[in-house]
């Protein structure tokens, strides 16, 4: 079998069990940022694609592969995978569902405390000499604390839930939306009260997004959701950079029309320098905090969604169907 590896080498090096690989399965390696062509020449025979949770892996690619079988993203995210044209040539998609969810939880609080606490800020004021309470201009703007926020989760799937369940130890009061309501017993296990979107964007004083990329959700997050939102709030995005208009929220916050956003995804990824988000003014520069996509990155993430990958590739090799299926084959 040959698996053509479309993300990070020392990745897959690190993570793999090896002695589980038998000996004339061949990787062949590229990168996640790959040309097609190069991808095609190297790999044109291999029977499955283990591709980042990010980057393409287009028609084309997927018509011009003829053993391809599975097209495994190493996260949860698939959005840049092709399905419906993996779909019509029989290819599974898989991913790793609920793999990372308590990772990107964590990384959705800390992006929210960080925020209430302006440590980025704080952290500038001390490199200036300015360490110390007297020093601190915006202790008296007031600084709100976690627990007497009402947080509001947008797509209450693995992660929203896992963020949920962790900001009840936090004492805040939690909402959410989905399209499918939970039953009242497993709202009251995650003690999340249901809200219209309308009413949570209008109420609650940090909104955290969890929703998949799905032609639904481009732009979810648009000038008239972020006008509804108080201009005390927080948004805080570690779904996907596409479910934010990047523009919409950067003249949002040079408008005050929120106070500020949590952003461990853009739109494009990887990102660039042109990105309006990294190009506000001064007076914006500490209401943005960013983290490099690292939300479900743990080490402890990883082995598990490695281990995963290559039982499922070894039941696709046997004939035998992969779990965590995503293109409805
Ligand atoms: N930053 C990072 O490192 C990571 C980011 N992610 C991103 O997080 C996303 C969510 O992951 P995860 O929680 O595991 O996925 P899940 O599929 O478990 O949850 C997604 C939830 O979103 C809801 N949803 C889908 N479409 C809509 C819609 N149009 N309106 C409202 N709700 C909707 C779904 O519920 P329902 O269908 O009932 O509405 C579902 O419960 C991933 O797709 C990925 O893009 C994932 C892992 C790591
Ligand atoms: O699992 C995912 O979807 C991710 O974004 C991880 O990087």
């Amino acid at each position: 079998m040959k698996v053509l590896v479309l993300t990070s080498q020392k990745r897959i090096e690190k993570y793999t069990d090896f002695s589980k690989i038998p000996n004339n399965w061949e990787l062949l390696y590229l990168d996640s940022v790959y040309r097609e062509e190069e991808a095609l020449r190297i790999g044109k025979t291999a029977d499955f694609i283990i591709v980042d949770a990010v980057s393409p892996v287009s028609r084309n690619l997927i018509e011009n592969m003829p053993n391809l079988r599975v097209i495994h993203s190493e996260g949860v995210g698939f959005n840049g995978i092709d399905t419906q044209a993996a779909r019509k040539a029989g290819v599974y998609v898989c991913n790793n569902a609920s793999l990372n969810s308590g990772a990107v939880a964590e990384q959705a609080i800390l992006l929210m405390l960080a925020l209430l606490r302006r440590l980025r800020e704080g952290d500038s004021l001390v490199r200036q000499g300015k360490q110390g309470q007297a020093k601190i201009p915006f202790i008296l703007n007031g600084i709100p604390e976690l627990a007497s926020c009402h947080v509001g989760i947008v797509g209450f799937g693995s992660i929203g839930r896992a963020t949920a369940k962790r900001l009840a130890a936090f004492g805040s009061k939690v909402s959410y939306f989905s399209r499918r309501r939970l039953s009242e017993q497993e709202e009251n296990d995650f003690g999340a009260e249901y809200l219209p979107l309308d009413e949570l964007a209008a109420s609650c004083d940090i909104i955290s997004l969890h929703l998949p990329v799905t032609p639904d959700t481009i732009g979810f997050v648009d000038g008239d959701f972020l006008k509804k939102m108080k201009p005390s709030a927080f948004l805080i995005n570690t779904a996907r950079g596409e479910i934010v208009d990047q523009n919409a929220l950067a003249q949002a916050l040079e408008d005050g029309s929120i106070a500020g956003a949590g952003l461990d995804t853009l739109d494009p990824e990887p990102a660039t320098l042109e990105n309006p988000l990294l190009n506000l003014s001064d007076s914006c520069r500490y209401r943005v905090l960013f983290s490099p996509h690292i939300g479900g990155t743990t080490d402890d993430v990883f082995y598990r969604l490695h281990r995963n990958i290559w039982n499922n590739l070894f039941l696709a090799a046997q004939g035998k169907r992969p779990n965590n299926i995503v293109n409805g084959i």
